[in-house]
């Protein structure tokens, strides 16, 4: 496959459930944001030609980045939700190419994401005719619980997976799959509920556990650890 991948990057988040100072892609993570980290990992990538980064329209940290100037890193408007975002980056890719690209959706809060794991997706997915996700499969005894915490029942876990990213499509059908949710007012949190929203059966790609979204302060401790544990290899 030549260099004919982009990523895309949701990081218009405020982080709420961080309880930070700052949206948590910004945050420090062993001497560097945590984009930062995400970025480095994506731009690295000998397939990826270009990253559309989605951020808020009044980012005031983005700019404190300061990134090498020769890395193919375009800004798109972030929106109100995830897939807003998503829309907007990939609406702006859609103009500056006239492919139909494979596109990697990768949350900026995962910053451990293995080069391994995105070429297991190029692999696996290179001739598919949908696309899929990095997931990981459910290992321990799943609950539902009432608003009190009792526990309701206990969920078959089956064929459960936790689904994590990249989430890799090819762009028009990305696009046409979350405008089908935007005019349906259905809302998705990940771009895989777009594609099945549309008919779609995106393929499942096992990937690392350490690929970890960073969503609660202890998450970034044991981004830390994840991060020293990988060192520079890019795992
Ligand atoms: N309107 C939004 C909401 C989220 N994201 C991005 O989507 C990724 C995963 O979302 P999540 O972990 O939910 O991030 P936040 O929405 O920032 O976190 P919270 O729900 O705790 O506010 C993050 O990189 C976040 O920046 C985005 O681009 N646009
Ligand atoms: C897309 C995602 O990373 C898949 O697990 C996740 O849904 C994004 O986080 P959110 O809290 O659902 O926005």
């Amino acid at each position: 496959m030549s260099k004919s991948v982009w990523a895309v990057v949701p990081a218009a988040g405020n982080g709420s459930r961080m309880r930070a100072d700052r949206p948590k892609q910004y945050l420090p993570l062993l001497g560097k944001p945590v984009i930062r980290h995400t970025l480095e990992r994506l731009i690295s990538h000998p397939k990826i030609q270009g990253v559309i980064v989605a951020v808020a329209e009044q980012d005031p940290f983005w700019s404190d980045l300061m990134l090498p100037d020769d890395w193919p890193v375009y800004l798109a408007t972030g929106g109100s939700q995830r897939s807003d975002s998503v829309f907007n980056a990939l609406f702006y890719l859609r103009q500056l190419t006239d492919d139909d690209p494979w596109v990697l959706v990768h949350d900026a809060a995962r910053p451990c994401l293995r080069h391994t794991d995105i070429d297991r997706m190029l692999t696996q997915l290179a001739e598919d005719p949908v696309g899929g996700i990095l997931g990981i499969p459910m290992t321990e005894t799943v609950k539902r619980v009432n608003d009190n915490h009792r526990i309701l029942e206990t969920v078959n876990r089956d064929n459960l997976w936790r689904a994590a990213t990249p989430q890799m499509f090819h762009l028009k059908h990305l696009l046409q799959a979350l405008q089908q949710t935007i005019d349906a007012q259905c809302q998705v949190t990940d771009e895989a509920s777009a594609m099945e929203y549309a008919g779609f059966q995106p393929k499942m790609v096992e990937g690392h556990a350490d690929n970890l979204k960073i969503t609660l302060p202890q998450d970034l401790e044991l981004a830390a650890l994840y991060l020293q544990r990988q060192g520079d290899q890019l795992a």
